[in-house]
């Protein structure tokens, strides 16, 4: 199936390749330093939702004044992408009200990128959210039966952008989870248990705050019924950028933000599909820091798969010296490299 494979990379969307692969930093999303004079008066916001060229922008976040403005871009952006989740400057009538537009002047740096390859249900490469820190990976105990290797796909997206993974396993009242977890115990991720009959409010908001995080999941998993328990009703409505410019339905590539408390929530209704094309092995062992300091010792250009000659890593494991632990780390960072093929 489509999702399962990396199909040929075909037209890559141009986008600010300087502006990818910044690891999340606490001080991300300063202004850029050259601002132009006559955009002095700009307003930051932040993008909660893409509808063909029409941009929902948040301004005044976490302020009495906070509203939703609508922007369209500037010319003076040239090809540059504009994403959900985006910090950007506006200038022109951020106000809101009904039939004001703004235009988004610049985007600010990004903390992290999301994106997948262009695969053979999608020729282009997209950028799917900026500026998130944890992934949500959305994932039935059945109905549809989990796959670890769809899981790994996404875990692999996720520490290629830098962005912490955590595991929701919803449908927890059709099947017990435990045997398909196992597969990644050597991960030490996060994992929640839901069902509709014993829903973890209190543990998915607590895990939410103050973060972006982005959900992700095949169809039927649950993921809508997972974001409709958390998002109050009068919330949801923010997130829609229809009910003011009068637009039809969202394309199948739009992804949208919800608030929830401090955090937010980034939907991505139509990513069904992971095209790992452009993720630098590198980037996955970082996310191993105990693994990654030891492949120091590794030859140059190794792999780090079990038949990689002379690989650190491979001999410590053999010889019993990364412990229970380590031993099924490596296993996981193996099976999320050959994933990459
Ligand atoms: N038994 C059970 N069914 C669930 C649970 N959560 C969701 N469902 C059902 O699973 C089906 C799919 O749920 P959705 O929330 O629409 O799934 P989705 O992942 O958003 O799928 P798309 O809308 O295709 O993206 C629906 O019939 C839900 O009622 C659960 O915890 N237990
Ligand atoms: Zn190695």
């Amino acid at each position: 199936m489509s999702w399962m494979t990396d199909g040929p990379e075909e037209a890559y969307e141009e986008y600010d390749e300087s502006s990818i692969r910044i690891r999340p930093n606490p001080k991300a999303n300063k202004p850029r330093t050259k601002q132009r004079p006559e955009h002095n008066n700009s307003v930051t916001g932040r993008v909660i939702s893409v509808d063909r060229g029409r941009y929902g922008v948040i301004v005044a976040e976490g302020s009495p004044e906070e509203h939703r403005a609508i922007a369209t871009r500037a010319r003076e952006l040239g090809r540059k992408s504009i994403v959900t989740g985006d910090f950007v400057d506006l200038v022109g009538d951020t106000s809101g009200v009904d039939g004001s537009l703004s235009r988004v002047v610049r985007v600010q740096p990004r903390s992290s990128l999301l994106r997948r390859s262009a695969d053979d249900t999608d020729a282009v490469e997209r950028i799917i959210v900026a500026n998130a820190d944890q992934m949500l990976i959305v994932v039935a105990a059945a109905n549809p039966e989990p796959r670890p290797r769809l899981v790994d796909r996404y875990l692999v997206a996720a520490f290629d952008a830098g962005i912490t993974p955590i595991l929701v396993l919803t449908k927890t009242d059709l099947a017990d989870p435990t045997e398909f977890l196992a597969n990644f115990a050597g991960l030490q991720l996060r994992v929640i248990r839901s069902s509709t009959d014993e829903f973890p409010i209190a543990e998915l908001e607590e895990m939410l705050a103050g973060h972006t995080t982005v959900a992700v999941g095949h169809s039927g998993v649950g993921k809508s019924t997972l974001v409709n328990a958390l998002v109050p009703d009068a919330n949801r409505a923010i997130g829609r950028v229809n009910d003011v410019t009068g637009r039809g339905r969202h394309t199948s590539s739009s992804t949208i933000s919800y608030r929830i408390g401090t955090g937010w929530i980034v939907d991505t209704p139509g990513v069904r599909s992971f095209g790992l094309g452009h993720v630098n092995p590198d980037n996955i062992l970082k996310s191993f820091g105990d693994l990654a300091e030891l492949a120091e010792k590794c030859p140059r250009g190794c792999t780090h798969l079990p038949d990689s000659p002379d690989c650190y890593l491979v001999d410590r494991a053999a010889k019993g010296k990364l412990g229970e632990i380590g031993a099924l780390r490596l296993d996981s960072l193996q099976r999320l490299l050959s994933t990459l093929g």
